[in-house]
């Protein structure tokens, strides 16, 4: 790996990034070590790396802290009691409302009393399914207090997303709101909730629901409490000391197949990760405003909206709305202005939607947004023209980064902490110090530079990442580390240029992003083919303008059936909203003859996928007939 920057006149060795990079694969524990000493520890470390003998292991395993205590008592030890922790703007409601350090402490510690009076303790899981507001942070904060494991749900999933998390997490108590608000639309969560613990062989003991003016929700008599209610009566709870390597939370994320992978992140490698990625990743220092505008039920939410802001001392905020029709396209620029944010970090398809409403970008000239250092973007592939419409109008850097949910920060991204690099659209820049970053063939042969091939991170993972797959260490190793022996299996494929620069071109697998939104294909199938008329189907992600990719079925209608194929194609639009939820964007089904298979039967997605997006394909060679594909195009009207 040699990065090198490149402008129209120079090229200059980056030794710095160079020599932070080395440090930290050379001299690993050193490097971590120094790391660790940045946060408030109850009792520092003395182990800084412990193997396991699956080539995983754990990090600071003998250190003793709570994270909570790392996100707000640390802060009001260090003299910012008296800072903006958190803002909570919603222009859904028209609501603004700030939280002091202390006062989020507060919050949180009487929450966290509640909690403990209802029996809640370390090690307990608690599902959080709760909209963009406050009492969602504080429910989090509240249970890394306790050391309890929480698990947010996002609240665009259904009822039945939320019982296959319930019967794997195994909550002991469940806390929601009555309502989220959808630009216009008030979405009651109370009875998805309901549904949802109806449907789940697990109950939880109890729910504490936080009752928003905009609906009332029905309350089950001896289950269900009242948040005010509980928290206004609770005494202040402390932080518990957990060990490093005890669990924070459990976050769900699609698979291959229908079930959900339960990520499970670690109290201590996270802390210490999220506080060196606030430096290296966005340059940000205590007192600066970040704004991740994204959702608390995504890593980037728990990472970039809670945790790592709230390590560093930052205020953070918590949005309510849209890019766009909350009111409108300039809706990112008013908040940057009235909240004068130093660092904005979202996904693409944001932007995406501001360019399409406002392509001069004239509501931003109606705001200041001096403020603004630098703009963040991840969760999807940057496209170039996004890339360059931000950067022409705004005028800033504009960086894009790539990560998981299973690493938790930046695997690839431009350190600008340490020394901003050139920038190269559709490349996340070099390797974050910590993930030696390899392109590799199947067998962990490494492949020669700007040759694709599978993006894999030679083992150990550096702290913060995925500890295993809750109540399936099984299915981690199967699905990370067995694929490539001594590597972390990515998923994702692409490749890393002469000059180090990684290009992360999209998923090898079947998983697919939608809007920022990592969804199973699979998973749709698995609905699809539960229609009583259908006998086969597969789901594909095609090209979107907008949302990056969206699905679209391909389904055989079983022999005898008679359904009228619009109709068809509107129940089964319904089923994959009512059972995955409305963020899937499931909105077509194309009744075909037959599916493109190879001999031994393997449906060819890649093929389907290519002339979905209309490129030329070539005919593989294990292909049972050829003449399908003409059919196929044909239906897709090419
Ligand atoms: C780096 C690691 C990671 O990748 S973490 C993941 C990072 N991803 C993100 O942060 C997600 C970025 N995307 C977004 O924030 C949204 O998609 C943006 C760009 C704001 C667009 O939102 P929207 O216009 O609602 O489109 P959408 O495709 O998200 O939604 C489709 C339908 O789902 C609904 N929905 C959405 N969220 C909720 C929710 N919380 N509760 C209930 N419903 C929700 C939307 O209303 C929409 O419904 P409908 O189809 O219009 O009826």
């Amino acid at each position: 790996m040699n990065p090198k920057i490149k402008n129209d006149t120079t090229e200059v060795e980056h030794m710095s990034y160079n020599a932070e990079f080395r440090r930290s694969i050379d001299q690993r524990d050193d490097f971590w070590r120094d790391q660790a000493q940045n946060i408030d520890w109850i009792e520092p470390p003395k182990t800084i790396w412990q193997a396991k003998d699956n080539g995983h292991g754990e990090w600071f395993p003998d250190g003793v802290l709570n994270t909570s205590d790392v996100a707000l008592d640390a802060n009001i030890r260090a003299g910012r009691g008296d800072q903006t922790a958190l803002i909570y703007d919603s222009p859904v409601t028209d609501t603004r409302q700030k939280f002091t350090y202390n006062e989020l402490r507060d919050e949180v510690a009487s929450f966290a009393g509640a909690l403990r009076d209802r029996g809640i303790e370390k090690g307990d899981r608690v599902i959080i399914y709760m909209p963009m507001i406050p009492q969602a942070a504080i429910a989090m904060l509240a249970c890394a207090r306790l050391g309890a494991i929480h698990s947010v749900v996002f609240g665009g999933f259904a009822a039945h997303e939320l019982a296959v998390r319930i019967e794997d997490a195994k909550p002991k108590a469940l806390l929601t709101a009555s309502c989220g608000i959808e630009i216009t639309k008030v979405i009651e969560y109370k009875p998805l909730v309901d549904k949802a613990i109806e449907q789940s062989s697990h109950k939880p003991e109890f729910c504490v629901v936080y009752q928003r003016p905009q609906a009332k929700a029905d309350m089950q008599d001896g289950r269900d409490f009242d948040w005010n209610t509980v928290s206004a009566a609770a005494s202040p709870a402390d932080p518990v000391p957990v060990k490093a390597n005890d669990p924070l939370y459990v976050l769900y994320t699609s698979g291959t197949t229908g079930k959900p992978k339960g990520v499970v992140r670690d109290n201590g490698g996270h802390a210490v990760a999220l506080k060196y990625s606030m430096e290296l990743v966005y340059d940000a220092k205590p007192g600066d405003v970040f704004w991740a505008a994204s959702d608390v039920g995504w890593v980037v939410g728990h990472s970039y909206i809670i945790y790592a802001p709230l390590f560093t001392g930052c205020t953070t905020i918590l949005y309510e709305g849209k890019p766009v029709r909350t009111p409108d396209a300039g809706a990112f620029w008013r908040a940057v202005e009235e909240h004068k944010v130093n660092m904005l970090f979202t996904a693409p398809t944001a932007f995406r939607a501001v360019r399409k409403e406002d392509p001069e970008a004239d509501h931003l000239a109606k705001y200041d947004v001096s403020s603004l250092k630098r703009i963040f973007l991840a969760g999807e592939r940057l496209d170039p023209p996004t890339y360059e419409w931000l950067k022409e109008h705004t005028g800033l850097p504009v960086l894009d980064h790539w990560w998981q949910t299973e690493t938790g920060w930046a695997i690839c991204c431009n350190p600008v902490g340490i020394e901003m690099m050139a920038t190269k659209p559709g490349s996340a820049t070099v390797p974050s110090p910590g993930f030696n970053v390899q392109v590799v063939d199947m067998g962990g042969r490494q492949v020669p530079a700007g040759e694709q091939g599978q993006i894999a991170v030679k083992l150990p993972l550096p702290p913060g990442c995925l500890m295993t797959v809750w109540g399936d260490d099984e299915r981690f190793l199967n699905s990370y580390l067995r694929p490539i022996e001594g590597f972390y299996s990515s998923g994702d494929g692409g490749f890393i240029d002469d000059d180090g620069y990684v290009f992360v071109m999209g998923r090898t697998d079947d998983v697919i992003n939608v809007a920022g939104h990592r969804l199973s294909t699979g998973e749709m199938e698995e609905v699809v083919a539960s229609h009583p008329a259908i006998a086969e189907c597969c789901v594909v992600g095609a090209h979107d303008d907008m949302k990056g990719q969206i699905p679209v079925g391909l389904v055989l209608i079983k022999d005898g059936a008679t359904i009228d194929q619009d109709e068809l194609e509107e129940e089964l639009v319904e089923m994959v909203r009512e059972k995955i939820g409305a963020i899937a964007c499931f909105r077509r089904a194309i009744v075909v003859e037959r599916l493109p298979k190879t001999r031994s039967g393997k449906i060819l997605r890649r093929v389907i996928r290519q002339i979905a997006d209309g490129e030329q394909y070539n005919v593989p060679s294990t292909i049972d007939d050829p003449a399908i594909l003409e059919e196929i195009s044909e239906k897709f009207g090419r």
